[in-house]
């Protein structure tokens, strides 16, 4: 049987079910019918999977109304305010122009008295170069630390397509569970001190699994990231001179390690410097092998729905279309995919 189109004066057949509550059927991008429209726009997840609540010691927070399994898009939302990423002055101009319902919004977050001002630390990036936003649930997030004994449980991501900031769940949640982010949110932003940074930048004194341990301990994983961040930094510079098979297992190396230090999110860069090594050298098996293993852990992070994420699919089809291909002039040469740690390492996290 056809399923036709649900807009209500539509009669195309169905092509595509609703990204998002994955019910209801259009007919395909053609379809601008106003029925359609409000269905796509009131479509809320976060109605349905989390709520805002107040957390013993944090202020509000969030947590989850069910059991959501991991990969789960669980809140999609307009910004609330937006403020934009021009000069400090334009910035606090624009803040004293917002209506006095958004202003006492902002004063609902913590800071001190009545100083918008020191809210902004709770605005996350939104549209375009930096520019800021906030949002009523992904705002309300409270953090934890990436760390070997624990992690975040969420990520959120600004979705350009949808002008919206959404929530993927990065680990099953049990219904009840606070929904959690990292405010730091890969290694590269590592400061060296997390409890520290913390205290000074959000006023709050972190109590996570990684930030109760011993100093040592601390000191321990700190070293680590550190390493990680300066192997990332100049790995690209290494392609031209360094032998690959060499570059392959130390990148495999170097994923082990960060991610025992709790940042999976970092596989995504990591199989993506893979997939280009094996570009430059026009090893195509390989080059898919490392594409497929960067798009599942972006989509986990970030979503299916961008047109970033769809152009990047058709590299796992056909690695000769990125710009990098053969790029070393070094001829052909067969490298390899992932190993079995390194992809137990992404679905075990
Ligand atoms: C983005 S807001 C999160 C929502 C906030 N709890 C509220 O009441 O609106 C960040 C602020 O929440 C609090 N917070 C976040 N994570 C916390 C944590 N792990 N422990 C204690 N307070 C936390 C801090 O006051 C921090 O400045």
């Amino acid at each position: 049987m056809v399923q036709l189109c649900e807009n209500s004066d539509c009669s195309n057949p169905g092509k595509s079910r609703c990204w998002r509550c994955k019910e209801r059927y259009y007919c395909g991008t053609e379809c601008q019918h106003a029925d359609w429209s409000a269905h796509k726009d009131n479509c809320k997840p976060s109605n349905r999977l989390v709520a805002v609540v107040d957390i013993p010691g944090k202020g509000k927070g969030v947590i989850a109304r069910e059991r959501i399994p991991r990969g789960t898009l669980l809140v999609a939302e307009k910004p609330r305010i937006i403020l934009p990423a021009t000069s400090k002055e334009k910035l606090l101009k624009s803040m004293s122009l917002l209506s006095e319902e958004d202003k006492a919004f902002i004063l609902t977050f913590p800071g001190k008295d009545s100083d918008l001002e020191d809210r902004l630390k709770h605005f996350v990036p939104c549209v375009g170069d930096g520019n800021t936003c906030l949002c009523p649930t992904i705002c309300r997030i409270n953090h934890t630390c990436c760390s070997p004994m624990s992690g975040p449980n969420t990520s959120y991501t600004w979705n350009e397509d949808s002008k919206e900031e959404e929530l993927y769940a990065i680990k099953e949640i049990q219904k009840g569970e606070e929904v959690q982010v990292t405010y730091m949110s890969n290694a590269s932003n590592y400061d060296g001190d997390p409890p520290a940074y913390l205290r000074r930048k959000y006023n709050f004194d972190c109590r996570c699994p990684g930030c109760t341990r011993s100093p040592e301990d601390r000191q321990v994983s700190g070293e680590r990231i550190e390493a990680y961040n300066d192997f990332v930094d100049i790995l690209p510079g290494r392609f031209k001179t360094d032998d690959p098979f060499r570059i392959l297992v130390e990148i495999e190396q170097q994923i082990l390690i960060i991610c025992e230090e709790g940042f999976t999110g970092e596989i995504d860069g990591r199989a993506y410097d893979a997939f280009q090594l094996c570009t430059a050298y026009e090893d195509a098996a390989s080059a898919k092998e490392w594409m497929k293993l960067h798009l599942k852990c972006r989509a986990l992070y970030h979503g299916k729905s961008t047109e970033q994420y769809k152009k990047s699919v058709c590299y796992t089809k056909n690695p000769q279309m990125h710009g990098g291909w053969g790029y070393l002039d070094a001829g052909s040469l067969k490298l390899r995919g992932p190993s079995k740690k390194v992809l137990e390492c992404f679905y075990s996290s």
